[in-house]
């Protein structure tokens, strides 16, 4: 498999050639037509508002009215001690919390003001608008590089060509940070990539879609400090094209890659809360509830 866009076949060197040579390829072939993306209809990154969720896990409720804007085009990131609802409420954002047989919920996620649980709405929707990269990398294993890339094009809808697949194929790895790695060897095993390039490999499958949200789960936890660096590069340089949510234990990370910061704490036996949220250098900076100061100065937790 090569990742140029299907070519025609033209004599080698030596075979004969007509006299005044053949005609020009067809346009679609010729080797510098322009491809065109596979989906002109790119979309805008999207603000996501969380109003008033609660969530429960059987008769225990794990999070109490907690509401929440995530702006378009920013990087949130949401923080605190383990086991206070982070990973729930991102998975509320997507849909995913409801696939728990004994899960829960109540109140609104409204992504551009429409309300993801609305009566109605798929849950395909959800999942190919809001996409998501979890804690350890989950590419297909003995999938090919290329073939994980465009592995979610079915939730699309739309049929892609071969040149179309080429060109998502280069775009969502350059994106991801990925391309220069892998480019001579997109037909190998998903599998076979470093931890760090497996979530690259992820992160790249994520954007195939074209979400207007990226929801990730700790993406940095199995990962060594330089994969962690290139992650949270890739994190900036996507914000301008997909709003980012990011569950971290990892305070610097927080620091470095997030506009915005939400702490969420669960007092003993109770729900988790947001207790603060605003610009990211205010909650590091001069965080205006103890609680906060005492969490991101890595007092507790
Ligand atoms: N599938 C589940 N079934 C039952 N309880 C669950 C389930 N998932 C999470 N919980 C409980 O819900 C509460 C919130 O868990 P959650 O994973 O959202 O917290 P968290 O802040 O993301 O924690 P961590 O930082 O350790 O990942 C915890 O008490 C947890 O035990």
């Amino acid at each position: 498999m090569t990742h140029a866009a299907d070519t025609q076949q033209f004599p080698a060197q030596g075979d004969f050639v007509p006299p005044g040579g053949y005609p020009p390829p067809p346009p679609m072939y010729a080797a510098t037509a322009p491809v065109a993306p596979p989906f002109a209809d790119r979309p805008q990154p999207a603000s996501l508002d969380a109003r008033a969720i609660s969530a429960w896990f059987g008769a225990r409720k794990v999070l109490d009215r907690v509401s929440l804007t995530m702006q378009a085009g920013e990087v949130t990131a949401l923080i605190g001690p383990s086991g206070c609802g982070k990973s729930t409420f991102l998975r509320i954002l997507n849909r995913m919390h409801e696939l728990v047989p004994s899960a829960q919920l109540a109140g609104e996620v409204l992504l551009d003001g429409q309300d993801i649980y609305a009566t109605g709405r798929r849950i395909t929707e959800a999942r190919r608008d809001i996409g998501m990269v979890f804690q350890k990398p989950n590419p297909f294993p003995t999938m090919s590089i290329y073939n994980n890339v465009i592995a979610g094009l079915k939730l699309t809808g739309k049929r892609a060509g071969r040149a179309e697949k080429d060109y998502l194929v280069e775009e969502c790895l350059t994106k991801a940070g990925l391309w220069r790695e892998v480019a001579d060897r997109l037909n190998q095993p998903g599998g076979a990539l470093s931890g760090g390039q497996q979530q690259r490999l992820c992160i790249a499958r994520s954007l195939a879609v074209r979400p207007r949200v990226l929801l990730m789960d700790e993406p940095c936890s199995a990962l060594d400090p330089t994969s962690t660096r290139v992650i949270e590069e890739t994190i900036s340089e996507l914000a301008a094209e997909v709003t980012i949510i990011i569950v971290t234990h990892n305070m610097q990370q927080a620091n470095r890659v997030s506009d915005q910061c939400a702490f969420f704490l669960a007092e003993q036996g109770q729900p988790g809360v947001i207790v603060e949220y605003g610009p990211t250098d205010a909650m590091f900076g001069d965080p205006q509830d103890p609680r906060t100061a005492d969490y991101v100065h890595g007092r507790f937790g």
